[in-house]
């Protein structure tokens, strides 16, 4: 664990909840061909959500049985929901392409960080606290969770100034074109040096 090649990238998006990590994420990674590499969590999926492509959305019967093995990289548990991503698909993601994404809140971003240094790329992602709201509130989140999740808006905003980029996310078609610029010169940094 820890030990990558040297032009092996970790993209982790990262942010508050509902500041859009996963619409940018998912389409910056589409658009650079990079490798998404999912958590497992144990609640149920979302409208909209497939399990294998948001998540590996498993029973905590089976979160636990796996956290025993000791497979996972890191662990996080959020509103009684366990949240985590395992070791071993890091590095089966390695296989496919070099670089990969992810997204994770700033406690997992954290620990990626401090697991694979300066492999790790943060990006962080954020709007207002009224937007953010207005978003959980569109999607037909229950307001006991929305308020839940708005508790640590404040902690997860102070997050910002440990990342290596920060976007503003209110047209979402400007954020992922500003951040696929600024990740291609990632990659092609990657590929210049292999010259
Ligand atoms: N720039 C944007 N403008 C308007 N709506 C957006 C924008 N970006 C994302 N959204 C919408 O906001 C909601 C939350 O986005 P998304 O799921 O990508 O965010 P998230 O940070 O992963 O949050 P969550 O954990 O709540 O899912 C979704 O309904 C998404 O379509
Ligand atoms: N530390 C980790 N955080 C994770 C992981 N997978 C998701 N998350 C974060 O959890 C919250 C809630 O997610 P939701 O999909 O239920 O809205 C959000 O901040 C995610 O980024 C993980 O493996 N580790």
């Amino acid at each position: 664990m820890g030990e990558l090649k040297e032009r092996e990238l970790i993209f982790v998006f990262t942010g508050p909840d509902g500041s859009g990590r996963k619409s940018v994420a998912d389409s910056v990674g589409t658009t650079l061909g990079l490798t998404k590499v999912l958590s497992y969590a144990t609640r149920k999926p979302r409208p909209g959500e497939v399990n294998g492509q948001d998540y590996h959305f498993i029973t905590p019967e089976l979160y636990g049985q796996l956290d025993d093995e000791g497979g996972f990289i890191e662990n996080v548990t959020i509103n009684h929901i366990r949240y985590g991503l395992r070791d071993k698909d890091i590095e089966r993601s390695f296989q496919h392409n070099g670089c990969i994404y992810l997204i994770l809140d700033p406690e997992g971003a954290e620990i990626l960080k401090r697991t694979y240094g300066d492999h790790v790329i943060r990006i962080f992602i954020y709007a207002d606290r009224n937007t953010v709201e207005q978003r959980q509130r569109d999607e037909g989140q229950l307001e006991d969770v929305i308020a839940a999740r708005l508790s640590h808006y404040e902690a997860d905003i102070a997050y910002q100034s440990q990342c290596e980029h920060a976007f503003e996310n209110y047209d979402l078609a400007h954020t992922v074109f500003d951040i696929t610029n600024t990740l291609e010169g990632y990659l092609e940094r990657n590929l210049v040096e292999r010259d």
